[in-house]
């Protein structure tokens, strides 16, 4: 056991001592800048066992499993320092590429809005169906969750009806479903990963039990590693005018309130374009606002997107054309010369960020570039390339679209 003074929140969330009684960093889970505690250390983590001098912005966390669950890791922190500390990771990361910026108060996405959750099944006791949650703080096991007040109630409500169709898919011993759950305009689409599949994959038996869960419970759409299994409707979200169908277990923003937020920052910072592009454009969040200011070229890898996107583009009228292209724009990026007439360009990466795609923006003439990032360290490697080709980072908004979680989204706007 030590009593150690807790100096700050580290990137994952963790209180951190930096030199506690000069024996090196140490991270301490649930803590917060300030706070005496009292932790039982294994080498450089602990797990706390006693608060001795709480901090003042020390609040009541509002879900029965925090601490426990592994979904959030700062329920316990005000709002105001919370939000502070998001902007200043961006920051940190910035600096550590030798950047800085205007760096605008963080957007806040209201709590009860998740419309994505990724819930893990697991067999119960026997007699009692399966159980449903998600992975344990610091472990594989699984917590099973009754709340979550990051999600939306709707999807909350759908909890007991998940569980069991969660159920036929235990059939296999090997078997560890995780159930992809989308709340779309027309229900809830669920993609399951996770399930045995050597051993000849669901039986007949297992997929009617799964059918039949699902039509109780009012699902759109059952899909198995994309494959249908039941199908009430087609899972429908709204783009800007578009209408799309969604692909079985496509990309989309988790938390609809922080997609429009970077989405309208976007289009205010593309107004004036007349050509633009969508790079890693997923199934077009961003494209069909584009295409009210410009021409939109659109590129992803995803061709189930893509074609979901080309789809959609019936449900519109009166947007500028818009060109989309199932591409690996790792391997093959969108080069200069095909930048030659783009004013600019957006690009949404995934977390690996963006290196490939980056050298062939630095080489065009491009003047503009936003840059929609959930991973500040690899945004802030792909900014130093753009930076050192002349572009300015002119400003960053940070993003907390998850909600109590050490992660951050982020838009940054590039000029030259
Ligand atoms: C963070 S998501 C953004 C999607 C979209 N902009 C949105 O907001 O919904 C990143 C997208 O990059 C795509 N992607 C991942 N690796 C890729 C690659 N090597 N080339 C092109 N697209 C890729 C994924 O399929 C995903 O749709």
């Amino acid at each position: 056991m030590r009593e150690l003074t807790i100096d700050a929140v580290g990137a994952q969330g963790d209180g951190l001592s930096r030199n506690a009684e000069g024996k090196g960093a140490a991270f301490v889970p649930l803590t917060l800048p300030g706070e005496r505690v009292l932790a039982n250390m294994e080498g450089a983590r602990g797990e706390v066992a006693e608060i001795l001098a709480p901090s003042p912005d020390r609040v009541t966390p509002p879900c029965r499993h925090f601490g426990t669950c592994g979904g959030c890791a700062l329920q316990h922190w005000a709002a105001e320092p919370y939000l502070a500390w998001k902007a200043e990771q961006v920051r940190l990361q910035l600096s550590m590429e030798g950047l800085e910026t205007e760096i605008l108060p963080t957007f806040a996405a209201p709590p009860a809005s998740r419309r994505r959750v990724a819930l893990h099944a697991r067999k119960g006791p026997k007699g009692a169906g399966a159980l449903l949650g998600f992975k344990e703080r610091r472990s594989w096991s699984l917590v099973p969750i009754k709340e979550c007040p990051v999600t939306d109630p709707r999807l909350v409500a759908a909890l007991p009806a998940l569980a069991r169709l969660a159920e036929p898919f235990l059939e296999h011993p090997k078997s560890a479903p995780t159930l992809h759950v989308t709340l779309t305009g027309t229900g809830l689409d669920i993609d399951v990963t996770g399930v045995e599949r050597k051993s000849g994959g669901l039986s007949a038996d297992a997929r009617m039990r799964a059918a039949m869960a699902a039509s109780e419970g009012d699902f759109a759409r059952v899909t198995l590693a994309g494959e249908t299994v039941y199908g009430a409707r087609q899972p429908l979200v709204k783009l800007g005018q578009a209408v799309v169908a969604l692909p079985p277990g496509a990309f989309l923003q988790a938390v609809p309130a922080a997609e429009r937020a970077m989405v309208d920052f976007t289009v205010a910072e593309a107004q004036g374009a007349s050509r633009l592009a969508d790079l890693y454009c997923g199934v077009g969040t961003f494209t069909f606002r584009l295409a009210e200011i410009g021409a939109v070229h659109a590129a992803e890898m995803s061709a189930p997107a893509i074609e979901a996107l080309k789809t959609a583009m019936g449900s519109t009228s009166g947007l500028k054309p818009i060109h989309a292209e199932a591409r690996d724009l790792v391997r093959r990026p969108v080069l200069s010369t095909e930048l030659a007439k783009t004013d600019v360009v957006v690009i949404d990466p995934p977390r690996a960020g963006a290196a490939e795609q980056t050298v062939e923006i630095a080489k065009s003439k491009v003047a503009k570039v936003i840059s929609v990032s959930c991973n500040p360290g690899t945004f802030a490697k792909d900014a130093r390339a753009l930076v050192e080709a002349g572009f300015r980072l002119e400003k960053v908004l940070p993003v907390d679209q998850f909600v109590w979680s050490p992660h951050i989204e982020l838009v940054g706007v590039f000029t030259r």
